[in-house]
């Protein structure tokens, strides 16, 4: 391909997908370039939506103590006045960090980068325009992944001021913090940031049109994760849709159906996310988005209707995660160039960063009971270990839903301190087809909230094997 096009590969976007598929295409020897309309590289997932939600959630337990009130007590604070500056510091801090490992990353493979708005010319070209003042650049390629990315779904009849009433991307810059604040719509966005805030000692009211949140989680997850919202003192409204938002005497007010209303100092609409199709021309290539922008691909190659133009990472919808991201961006590449594809893994995990954290894998105990698969489930509850009364936690949970017939595991569901990185280990054992027999011999660290595992599946056994015969069963 070298030579017969200016490069082998240019990618729209330098988000997780963008960035991972131009990063791989130079390891097997091709010439890429990122074309990036904002003036850092990064995406959404380091400006405005992974990393900021993340930076900000660890400022706030940081600067509360929350994560030591339950040794010091519930009016234990770090630090008393929390303002806007003290979150935005280590944001700051957090986001050129993160652009200056994306920079390097870059220029060590040889990646070239454009920074300025693309469109596509014809199916192997591209028009860049990064200043209205310069000649228009238009470069060649021999394939092209659209790694775009989405942006907030902003409703023509919510009055946004990005002040009183924000979105996800306003949120990171308020002037001052809101002593209250109202969210509309608990999809993942709108938790992590409602407990955050509620983190804050801010009064949080969390709207959805839907009778259940989090509809993808075990139930028994929710449940608890519910009573901690309820615990923490936030007013939670489901099953009802907002009819109006608007400010009034400087107040968000948001007009529910059932015609009550919620007012607050500050109104976050987290309503879902649009993708960032239009003004890419795609017309010009043969291509058209969905009404939400999202683009349909082929779920394996990551290859378009369009052959040599790709797309991955939020743009083709579903699982919208940069963890999922940077694997469709790898998996573009590979194809384009003829390379091998990693079989895709077959379960990944789900990691929420509310306070507290959720993280799944693998089957819910609904999804098991629905395929009539026979099981048993394990828990473990974080204050049964020793790590846990060191910590002072007095909640977290984990679960282990188990094959009765195979004692395969089928999932692991946690919520609580560190679950997101103690699910790994479920993974681990998931993905490699492994039976919960291995919680129950191996020697874990202690004290950990890792032993959980263990206290699970000894639990899960004690349910599986009636007292009598516990004494001939192997361990
Ligand atoms: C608040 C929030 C919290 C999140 N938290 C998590 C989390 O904890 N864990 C997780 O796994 N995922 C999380 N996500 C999802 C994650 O951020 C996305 O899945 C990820 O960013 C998608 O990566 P991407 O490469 O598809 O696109 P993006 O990161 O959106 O990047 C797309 C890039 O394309 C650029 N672009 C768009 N149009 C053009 C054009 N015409 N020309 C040039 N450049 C263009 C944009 O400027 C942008 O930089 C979160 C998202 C949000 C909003
Ligand atoms: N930790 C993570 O992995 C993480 C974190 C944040 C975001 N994300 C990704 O970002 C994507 C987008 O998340 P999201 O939360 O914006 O979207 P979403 O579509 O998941 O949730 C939007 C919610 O808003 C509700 N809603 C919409 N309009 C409403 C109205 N008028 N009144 C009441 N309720 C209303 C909907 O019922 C829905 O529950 C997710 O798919 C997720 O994959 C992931």
């Amino acid at each position: 391909m070298a030579g017969a096009w200016d490069y082998d590969i240019v990618v729209i976007g330098s988000g997780p997908a963008g960035r991972r598929a131009a990063v791989q295409a130079a390891k097997l020897g091709h010439s890429a370039l990122v074309v990036e309309k904002s003036s850092a590289v990064g995406g959404a997932c380091v400006h405005t939506g992974t990393i900021p939600s993340k930076a900000l959630r660890e400022t706030v337990l940081s600067l509360t103590g929350w994560r030591e009130r339950g040794i010091y007590g519930a009016g234990w604070r770090i630090k008393k006045d929390i303002t806007a500056a003290d979150l935005r510091m280590r944001l700051d801090q957090t986001i050129r960090r993160e652009v200056d490992v994306l920079d390097h990353q870059f220029a060590r493979n040889g990646v070239s980068v454009a920074h300025g708005a693309a469109w596509f010319v014809d199916s192997h070209h591209i028009g860049i325009v990064s200043d209205p003042e310069q000649p228009l650049r238009v470069v060649s390629a021999g394939c092209v992944v659209i790694a775009v990315g989405t942006r907030p779904l902003r409703p023509g009849d919510v009055p946004f001021d990005d002040r009183i009433i924000v979105d996800s991307d306003s949120i990171l810059t308020p002037e001052t913090l809101p002593r209250s604040l109202t969210v509309i719509g608990a999809g993942v966005i709108g938790i992590e940031y409602a407990t955050i805030f509620a983190a804050l000692d801010v009064r949080v009211t969390l709207v959805d049109a839907r009778d259940t949140i989090l509809e993808f989680i075990d139930r028994e997850i929710v449940d608890d994760f519910m009573h901690h919202l309820r615990d923490c003192g936030m007013d939670l409204r489901t099953g009802v849709r907002v009819a109006s938002v608007r400010v009034d005497k400087g107040q968000a007010v948001a007009d529910l159906e059932d015609g009550r209303h919620v007012c607050s100092d500050m109104l976050l609409y987290t309503g879902g996310r649009v993708g960032a199709t239009d003004g890419l021309g795609l017309e010009a290539c043969g291509l058209q988005a969905d009404a939400r922008g999202r683009l349909k691909v082929d779920p394996v190659t990551l290859q378009t209707s369009v052959p040599g133009i790709y797309a991955a990472g939020d743009v083709i919808g579903f699982p919208s995660l940069a963890a999922t991201s940077l694997e469709q961006g790898r998996i573009a590449a590979c194809h384009a160039f003829g390379c091998a594809l990693p079989a895709p893994e077959e379960v990944f995990p789900y990691g929420i960063y509310s306070v507290p954290e959720i993280s799944t894998i693998g089957m819910s105990e609904d999804q098991v009971r629905e395929k009539e698969i026979p099981y048993e489930c394990g828990i473990a509850r974080f204050r049964e270990t020793s790590r846990g009364h060191v910590m002072g936690l007095g909640s977290g949970m984990l679960k282990l839903v188990v094959s009765r017939e195979t004692r395969k595991l089928l999932g692991v569901h946690i919520v609580g301190e560190s679950a997101t990185e103690l699910i790994h280990i479920g993974q681990a054992v998931l993905n490699l087809g492994g039976t919960f027999d291995y919680f129950l011999n191996a020697t874990f660290n202690y004290p950990t909230l890792a032993e959980a595992y263990k206290i699970a599946a000894l639990d899960a056994w004690n349910r599986l094997m009636p007292r009598q015969e516990r004494g001939r069963a192997p361990l």
